[in-house]
């Protein structure tokens, strides 16, 4: 079956709360007003009308300053996140690489863990029970596979999801920038492995501010601004649509920054009069 996205015009919107804002008073009056207020319901939009596609052959990497979207856009395209508006239709099997330590259960042993997140990933049981040794050998972790998860460090669970997601080959990767965590030896292990699921996906999405491995890994640019595509297209162009954005909120910012210098320096001088 040929693999493919399509995004039309995406909005995601979610529901966060707002405590009031407190009025000045002693502890009491604090505790109580904790206790007290209700907090009020607000919506943020994450992305606002994203509509692009992708087909075989295309690996984007996705691109925008923190906070930009990139995240969300990956965890819409998982399923995650629900489009409140608009569509996202995901053809082929896909394989998410977002956050590593989603899904796990401390108290459960390693090999129970890798049932419970190999489960999740919708692998039949069957299939899992042959994949449990792989999974061991390639994070390292045999010695200790009946211990509990909580008694591992947080470098060894990063191996042990590692190895569980990329266990399986898949039509579409989903990845969000996780690399760079781990020891030397692991990352450059685990990055082999990932060089070599990428050239066997038909489709793959990179969020990553890391511009050596977009280069390496993709062909295509989608930027992200303020949840919105500023650009989508080839890579190099899409690199210098990112820098110019860049530039031109740095300017703003130094205009910003002058401005409040100069009003600060302004009340101080009417002070000393
Ligand atoms: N569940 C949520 N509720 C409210 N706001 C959220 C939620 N999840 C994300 N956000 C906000 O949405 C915006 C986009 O977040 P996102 O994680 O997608 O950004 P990003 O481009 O991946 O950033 P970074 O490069 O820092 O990882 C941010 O302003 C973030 O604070």
């Amino acid at each position: 079956m040929a693999a493919s996205i399509k995004v039309t015009g995406a909005t995601v919107q979610v529901p966060y709360y707002v405590q009031p804002e407190q009025k000045r008073g002693g502890w009491l009056a604090t505790l109580v007003n904790a206790a007290a207020a209700v907090p009020k319901r607000q919506f943020a939009t994450l992305l606002q009308d994203i509509t692009f596609e992708a087909n075989e052959g295309d690996r984007i990497a996705l691109v925008g300053r923190n906070g930009a979207g990139k995240t969300t856009l990956l965890r819409a395209l998982t399923g995650a996140f629900r489009p409140t508006q608009g569509a996202v239709a995901v053809t082929g099997s896909r394989q998410a690489l977002l956050n590593m330590s989603i899904g796990f259960n401390p108290e459960a042993t390693l090999v129970e863990n890798i049932f419970l997140r190999a489960t999740a990933m919708g692998i039949p049981a069957v299939q899992v029970r042959e994949l449990v040794d792989p999974i061991l050998d390639f994070a390292e972790l045999r010695d200790v596979a009946s211990r509990r998860l909580l008694t591992l460090s947080s470098g060894q669970k990063m191996r042990l999801g590692f190895a569980i997601a990329t266990s399986v080959r898949s039509d579409i990767m989903l990845l969000d920038e996780w690399f760079g965590t781990g020891d030397i030896y692991f990352v450059k292990k685990a990055r082999a492995r990932l060089t070599d699921h990428v050239e066997g996906s038909k489709i793959v999405v990179v969020a990553s501010h890391n511009q050596t491995l977009t280069k390496r890994l993709c062909n295509k640019g989608l930027v992200l601004d303020q949840g919105q595509i500023a650009f989508y297209g080839p890579l190099d162009a899409a690199v210098r649509e990112y820098e110019k954005l860049n530039s031109i909120r740095q300017r703003g910012a130094s205009v910003a920054e002058r401005a409040t210098r100069a009003a600060t320096s302004a009340g101080s001088n009417q002070h000393a009069t």
